[in-house]
């Protein structure tokens, strides 16, 4: 049958990468410097769906590995998109710029997909149709973005590291807002409160129209990202169905800097206290569609 995307084991005593089989963990060996990770999200038989910013145009595919659970796969290429250049703004006095900070890395062999390796759903794919139970192909993505973005404080999730009892790392879901309302302002303003952003006057010359933004108190405390969350995906829950509407950027501070990971028994739930300002930016999957459409044209996704 069609592979069905965005489907996941849920009971309590599935393993995580069960419930969260789309699940990439990226790591970039680099000479003497040991190695950088990223997150990312299977979206095809051969994508995974990450950040642009966790790759330097020096880095070599063989220099990337990408394990989806226990299973390891080679890199093809990694197709960043064209619009991504994070040193875009350094004359105005601003190091790191993150617009259009995704890209899509080519693996192989192709994943057999199976109960811990199945693609998240991408929106405005017949998939997405499917997995939000609207009518292919009377629905349209313009339908899609009403579903998964409306008005107001959206609820989503994200995967982060944390230690489980056996000492070795697992992952845990942390469940945010999107600020897609009247706090988004608030939400952006706190942008400035970034070391390399603190002199900018014009917080939208950094915070684009491509970024959804998480964090802060209001209306509930939400976690923040770390840096090591860098890539995955920031995903809408529609009944049993998951689809990706963001691509986790950057964040205002890193809570996990020279911190030890959380536990990943809730119920050791140690909330980390973190700054009303610290903020998350993600890039919104619905503006770069165009860039996704084309790369993933040969994958069956069907695009609406
Ligand atoms: C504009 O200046 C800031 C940009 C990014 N920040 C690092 C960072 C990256 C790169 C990626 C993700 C997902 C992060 N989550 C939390 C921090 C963080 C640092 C501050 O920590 C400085």
């Amino acid at each position: 049958t069609l592979s069905m995307c965005g489907l996941a084991k849920e009971h309590s005593s599935a393993e995580q990468q069960e419930k969260n089989p789309w699940h990439a963990s990226i790591s970039i060996r680099r000479e003497g410097k040991g190695f950088e990770h990223c997150k990312g999200a299977l979206v095809s038989e051969y994508f995974i769906l990450t950040a642009a910013h966790c790759f330097t145009i020096d880095d070599k595919a063989e220099q990337i590995t990408v394990k989806i659970g226990r299973q390891g796969f080679n890199v093809v290429a990694v197709h960043s998109h064209p619009q991504y250049q994070i040193g875009k703004l350094r004359d105005q006095g601003i190091p790191e710029f993150y617009d259009y900070d995704v890209a899509l890395v080519k693996i192989q062999p192709k994943v057999k997909f199976s109960s811990v390796a199945r693609p998240i759903c991408l929106p405005c794919t017949a998939g997405a149709s499917r997995a939000l139970r609207k009518p292919h192909p009377q629905t349209t993505c313009k339908d899609h973005e009403e579903i998964l973005l409306p008005a107001g404080n959206i609820l989503s999730l994200f995967v982060t590291d944390c230690i489980n009892n056996g000492g070795n790392s697992g992952m845990r879901r942390q469940t945010v807002r999107i600020k897609n309302s009247e706090q988004k302002v608030a939400c952006e303003e706190d942008a400035k409160k970034a070391k390399h952003y603190v002199n900018v006057t014009n917080i939208s010359d950094v915070v684009t129209d491509r970024f959804l933004c998480t964090g802060g108190i209001h209306p509930e405390v939400d976690p923040n990202t770390c840096k090591g969350d860098s890539g995955g995906p920031l995903i809408i829950q529609n009944r049993l169905r998951y689809v990706q509407v963001g691509v986790i950027s950057w964040g205002v501070v890193d809570v996990c800097k020279n911190k030890r990971l959380p536990s990943c028994d809730k119920n050791k739930h140690v909330p980390v206290q973190s700054p009303s300002y610290a903020r998350d930016f993600h890039i919104n999957v619905f503006k770069v569609l165009p860039w996704l459409k084309e790369q993933l044209s040969m994958e069956g996704l069907d695009f609406l």
